[in-house]
């Protein structure tokens, strides 16, 4: 993952500020972006500039170097361009993402509508010296980092800051794009087109933050899918075991037909996912030997989200390559260990070919406290509940993929983030369908796909790029989630008393498991990070402010 970094200040010929904020952060951004890291000062149109980036190569057959600078441009780019009609993708391929983005920007006419028609994760800051603009942003489902902060008139701009900076920040919200003019010092937002429920209390945030009205033009509908009834019972198969309700919700061809729908979209997402990255390890990437270590991993509870990654990854990964699964554990037999074990078994004997690295990763309390305040605090900062504390330390664990004996070498991690929001796995999802039926199902589904980008996909993206590795997110491809977005909500999720819990709740996902032939991993109940790896204590209220995160 790249690390970027901006700070700028106005009425200034002197960039000694940002200087000296950048020294005090740099380290951090360098640990996301081991292949190279540089920097940039300028003074321009009476504004002091310093741009940092450190580079994670994953795109095109040479390194791109950051900062990219022109006499046009200045451009700082974190993320992945893995589709859209915006650029060709045998331009991708041989030049990378991050030259034909900027020279999208370059040319754009309308920034919203070029980006909306790329897919990918990203976040990036670009300076446009022909419009005397900053441009800045975080893609529509807000799959990378960007913190914002002020102090004076400077603006920080950085993928990752520290807790000791005199620099309040937070998570720009990934709301649209916002552009900052040097003429006027006003900040404008040209919006994606949709508004999320907490869109006007996100934006007031900042204008907080910034001290400045954000001038927004167009008034947004709310996105929001309308709900529809099922027509008949659906889903109706109380006291059956697993096994007769996934074949029986196989053989039903309107079910049927969605599952294989998911399965094709699924495996396009995982292929580029893992197809776009150099052929070579972190090991291996200096020397530029071709090798046979892993290259990607999968963060691994053993349960159904990762498993069908796991499962799919194997179609796409080189044959003579290792996937390494990485499992955490804060002890010794916690719930995600059997679980994974398990499962690794069945992937065994599904894929007896493959070598499947099990990382065993053990953590004891004297490490996870002295790593927390060494540096995964941090990272989880400006987020500071209880819940971030054990979602980032378990994170940050898992893909370091340490052991007493080996370290993983993988720079592409696959995720199951997103599951649960799409496909409806969370308990809340149950209480609703008690509470106030498929109406209020739905509901809470919408709300949480809305939440998403704020809850914890920026934290997870800084934690787990501080190892060097490439977070990615099958679940949040842009294909995937129209397609599941699409269906109604009784089409991806049953949580009813009617189903088994393990059964019902992400029922669409668990039948898509089944029919690839993970028949136990289909059925695992969901066990959340934080309680899978027991990392986090139950009697903790998860959404107090947590002391331990303090400096
Ligand atoms: N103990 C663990 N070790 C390593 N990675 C984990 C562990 N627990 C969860 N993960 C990773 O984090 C993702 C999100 O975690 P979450 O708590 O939502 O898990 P989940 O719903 O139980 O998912 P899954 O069904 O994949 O276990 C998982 O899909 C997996 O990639
Ligand atoms: N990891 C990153 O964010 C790097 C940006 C770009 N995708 C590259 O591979 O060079």
């Amino acid at each position: 993952m790249c690390g970027i970094f901006c700070m700028f200040e106005a009425n200034s010929h002197d960039a000694d500020n940002c200087l000296c904020t950048y020294n005090c952060i740099q380290p951090t951004v360098n640990r996301r972006g081991p292949d190279y890291h540089s920097s940039v000062t300028l003074d321009f149109e009476n504004h002091s500039f310093v741009f940092g980036a450190s580079v994670l190569w994953l795109q095109g057959k040479e390194m791109t170097k950051q900062p990219v600078e022109n006499e046009q441009s200045v451009f700082i780019f974190n993320g992945d361009i893995f589709g859209g009609t915006s650029i060709p993708s045998d331009v991708r391929k041989n030049f990378g993402d991050t030259i034909p983005l900027l020279h999208l920007l370059e040319k754009s006419e309308d920034v919203i509508d070029d980006l909306m028609n790329l897919q990918g994760p990203y976040s990036f800051v670009y300076l446009n010296k022909k419009r005397s603009k900053l441009y800045f942003g975080r893609d529509p489902y807000g799959r990378r980092s960007l913190l914002i902060g002020m102090k004076d008139s400077a603006i920080l701009l950085t993928s990752v800051a520290t807790r000791m900076l005199d620099i309040k920040c937070v998570e720009l919200p990934a709301v649209g794009i916002f552009t900052y003019s040097l003429e006027t010092g006003e900040v404008e937002l040209l919006p994606w087109p949709f508004r999320h429920s907490n869109f006007k209390e996100k934006v007031s945030e900042l204008e907080t933050i910034l001290n400045k009205t954000i001038k927004l033009q167009q008034n947004l509908e709310l996105a929001h899918h309308t709900f529809i009834n099922p027509t008949d019972n659906y889903l109706q198969y109380p006291l059956l075991s697993p096994d007769c309700i996934f074949s029986n919700l196989l053989n039903d061809a309107r079910f049927f037909q969605n599952v294989q729908q998911l399965e094709v979209l699924l495996e396009k997402a995982i292929e580029k996912r893992i197809a776009t990255q150099p052929a070579f390890c972190h090991k291996c990437i200096k020397s530029r030997n071709p090798c046979i270590h892993s290259t990607t991993g999968v963060l691994f509870s053993g349960g159904v989200d990762c498993a069908i990654l796991a499962l799919l990854a194997d179609k796409y990964c080189s044959k003579h390559c290792s996937i390494d699964l990485l499992n955490v554990s804060f002890s010794g037999n916690a719930p995600d260990r059997q679980t994974g074990l398990q499962t690794l078994d069945e992937l065994k004997q599904i894929r007896p070919e493959r070598k499947w690295n099990f990382v065993e990763i053990n953590v004891k309390e004297s490490e996870l406290n002295l790593e927390r305040e060494r540096r995964i605090a941090d990272l989880i900062y400006p987020l500071n509940t209880i819940l971030d504390d054990s979602l980032g330390c378990a994170l940050w664990f898992a893909s370091r993929g340490q052991t007493e004996s080996y370290v993983s070498p993988c720079r592409v991690l696959l995720v199951g983030m997103g599951a649960d929001e799409l496909f409806g796995g969370y308990t809340k999802h149950r209480a609703a369908l008690k509470r106030g039926g498929w109406q209020a199902l739905h509901e809470a589904l919408e709300i949480d796909w809305q939440n998403i980008s704020f809850r914890n996909l920026a934290r997870d993206d800084r934690v787990v790029s501080d190892h060097g590795r490439q977070l990615r997110t099958p679940y949040l491809d842009e294909e995937v989630v129209e397609f599941v977005r699409s269906l109604n909500c009784w089409e991806r999720t049953c949580p009813s008393d009617n189903l088994q819990q393990g059964v019902g709740e992400k029922v669409l996902l668990r039948s898509l498991a089944y029919h690839l032939g993970l028949k136990k991993a289909a059925s695992l109940r969901k066990r959340a990070l934080q309680f899978g790896s027991r990392i986090a204590n139950s009697k903790e209220n998860a959404h107090d402010v947590s002391a331990r995160l303090k400096l």
